[in-house]
């Protein structure tokens, strides 16, 4: 006899767009975000007796989110993910988790004439600032705050060496390589105990995810890399050290290959080893390499 064994649903690449007016200063300040509602609970009889009395409608669940976007700050992102996610389990009785997720995309504001421009932004790189909230009824409220799509590249500072060689193994030692991943990293707080917990505290999520990318960028070009492995490590470390209120911190890092190129074919053109300089970046295969760190 076939069981139900899990099932959720909602609205899913919700975007939105939202503008917060200083009517004294004339300054804009603008948000770009995608959201993700879905929602668990009493739903089984939706799925196994077409039972459309318990669903809410995922359109009404994209009206909510629009709404509330209307109503509420939509920065900082865990916060506007916490009181949505809220919203569903106390409006319905019979809906007892949401899962929240906000991906907000990058707005910077123009420099102009030297001066920070008052309405016109650009679009600085692909990174994004992600959030995912549970918000579970008689247990609180879990988020993952981090960074997607950050792609960074050193020309040095990087080796890999005295890894396991045998009859498989035809990688060179290197003590001179370049480095470049796509920052996915996050940070899990430990659990809040519902919306005013997170209210109280949020100050606390523009911080960390500062500090945690300034920890990112700090280590990744200081560090004298042994390996993604060491240096990601290391990373996780500090954002533990640096934010006492987050429990786990986790990455996940392509290692996106450079090949070296031997030119000797032509003319003796020296490009290998301390005279590389034109190389052939790889989009695949790649490494990837993850972790989670926690206390
Ligand atoms: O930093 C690295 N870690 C690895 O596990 C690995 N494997 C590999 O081929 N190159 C690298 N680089």
């Amino acid at each position: 006899m076939p069981k139900l064994a899990a099932a959720r649903y909602g609205k899913d690449n919700i975007r939105l767009y939202k503008v917060e007016k200083d009517e004294a200063t004339k300054t804009h300040t603008v948000y770009e975000m995608t959201v993700c509602v879905l929602l668990e609970g009493d739903i089984e009889t939706s799925y196994t007796q077409a039972d459309n009395s318990v669903i809410v409608a995922t359109d009404s669940m994209k009206n909510t989110t629009y709404i509330f976007a209307k109503q509420n700050p939509v920065h900082p992102p865990e916060q506007f993910a916490s009181i949505l996610g809220t919203h569903f389990i106390e409006k319905y009785k019979h809906i007892h988790t949401a899962h929240i997720s906000v991906i907000q995309h990058r707005w910077t504001r123009m420099t102009i004439d030297g001066k920070p421009h008052p309405h016109s932004f650009f679009r600085d790189g692909q990174e994004k600032r992600v959030v995912q909230a549970d918000v579970i009824e008689g247990k609180g409220i879990e988020i993952r705050s981090g960074i997607s799509d950050l792609l960074v590249l050193k020309s040095t500072g990087s080796e890999f060496h005295h890894f396991v060689r045998d009859e498989f193994t035809t990688l060179p030692d290197v003590y001179d390589r370049i480095l470049s991943t796509s920052v996915d990293a996050g940070w899990k707080w430990f659990t809040f105990s519902g919306l005013d917990a997170v209210k109280r505290d949020v100050a606390l999520f523009d911080e960390t995810w500062t500090k945690a990318r300034e920890i990112t960028f700090r280590l990744f070009a200081l560090e004298e890399s042994p390996s993604v492995q060491n240096t990601m490590y290391k990373m996780s470390e500090e954002i533990l050290a640096a934010q006492p209120r987050i429990q786990t911190v986790d990455y996940s890092l392509p290692n996106k290959h450079y090949f070296e190129i031997d030119l000797s074919w032509h003319q003796g053109l020296k490009n290998t080893g301390k005279d590389a300089e034109v190389y052939a970046p790889q989009s695949d295969p790649n490494g990837l390499i993850k972790c989670t760190v926690t206390r």
